[in-house]
């Protein structure tokens, strides 16, 4: 029996984790992380108020102790202001990786172990197997379709020990099935979506807010003009809609295939695998992080390059500067400067990186 702090949303996943936690035997407190607040009245609603309100009345009915945890500062320092910084320099971040590595297991992992706790319990749909050498690995949730795994690549050892995952062994309807069992007010409520902090505000928004619009030229390959952008940061590498350049070509779509922020164009080609810039064979990875043994010498694993992508085998090898060099055995299209490149091996999770430099 260990003392676990469950981080509560106010959604189901995390409402039927501290269930189950509790019903093997632990025991449990619910903790939500007041990270945000849409203090700066971004257009969208910003549903916290309503999410403590539910994680709260999860609490209740299970029986135990509440509290809600102020990381705003941490937030925005470890979070807000990365991605800001990304954009603004023309890579495209993930908040949602750095959110459990910085954040759930970061600040609220320390706050709990500092407060008597031993684990911080999630809602992710992965799983967690522990070896007899005493450290943890990670491996795919149970339910290919909710399988979270890729979000949680940037997480080392200690984090991986003192996580718990108890949704990851299940499918979503089982998940589903826990909650009306436990009569959890949350059963019925539907899957957040989205970015982790902004809730109901759109991303383009969100920017918009802090980035200003700086518009420029969309260009072709031959730097011909097409049109006009409303900001690099706007768009992503592979977009095919929201460019507004028509296609003069019968079924022939006008992608982003590069940014050049030198010139602050946005450059657009025909998405076909042979179009400069779109597809990626090889790469270099940074901010590497294994979860239990670190890959030391050349080696055939596997790479997810975003989170909805099948895992493609890849060859990596261990640069002298701490990166790696990653092959991919298939061109990959439209992977990003910026956005992570989680690591298997079958059904394990190795670890992960940022993709810096494409080619
Ligand atoms: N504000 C928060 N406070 C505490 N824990 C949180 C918070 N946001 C997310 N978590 C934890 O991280 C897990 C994964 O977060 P994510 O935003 O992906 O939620 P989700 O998959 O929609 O799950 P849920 O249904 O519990 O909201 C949640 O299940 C929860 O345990």
């Amino acid at each position: 029996m260990s003392k676990i702090l469950v981080g509560l949303s106010g959604g189901v996943d995390s409402a039927v984790a501290a269930a189950l936690l509790l019903e093997q035997g632990h025991e449990v407190a619910g903790g939500y992380m007041k990270n945000w607040i849409n203090e700066d009245e971004i257009a969208g609603e910003c549903p916290w108020e309503q999410d403590v309100e539910d994680a709260h009345a999860v609490a209740k009915k299970l029986g135990i102790e509440f509290r809600v945890v102020d990381l705003i500062d941490q937030y925005r320092g470890r979070i807000v202001d990365y991605m800001l910084e990304g954009y603004r320099s023309g890579i495209t971040p993930n908040p949602d990786v750095y959110c459990n590595r910085e954040m759930k297991f970061g600040v609220f992992l320390d706050y709990a172990l500092s407060q008597g706790f031993e684990a911080v319990g999630t809602g992710h749909y992965a799983r967690r197997r522990e070896r007899a050498d005493g450290t943890a690995d990670i491996l795919r949730g149970a339910d290919p379709n909710k399988d979270q795994s890729y979000f949680l690549s940037l997480m080392e050892q200690r984090q991986a020990w003192h996580a718990r995952f108890p949704c990851g062994e299940m499918l979503k309807p089982e998940v589903r099935d826990v909650a009306r069992r436990f009569d959890l007010p949350v059963a019925g409520k539907k899957d957040s979506q989205g970015i982790c902090f902004i809730g109901n505000v759109k991303m383009s928004d969100f920017l918009r807010h802090y980035v200003p619009d700086s518009p420029g030229e969309i260009v072709d390959l031959d730097g011909k003009v097409l049109g006009r952008h409303k900001g690099l940061h706007l768009y992503t590498l592979g977009q095919r809609k929201g460019h507004g350049v028509a296609s003069p070509r019968e079924g022939m779509a006008y992608v982003v295939v590069g940014k050049d922020a030198e010139n602050n164009q946005l450059i657009v080609g025909w998405d076909q695998q042979d179009t400069p810039g779109l597809y990626t064979k090889s790469c270099v990875v940074g901010t590497v992080s294994w979860v239990n043994k670190a890959v030391t010498s050349p080696r055939k694993i596997e790479a997810q390059p975003r989170y909805r992508a099948k895992s493609e085998p890849v060859m990596v090898t261990p640069r002298d500067d701490g990166k790696l060099d990653v092959e991919f055995v298939r061109p990959q299209r439209a992977v990003t400067a910026g956005q992570i490149c989680a690591f298997y091996e079958g059904g394990t999770l190795l670890g992960g990186g940022v993709f810096e430099r494409l080619s």
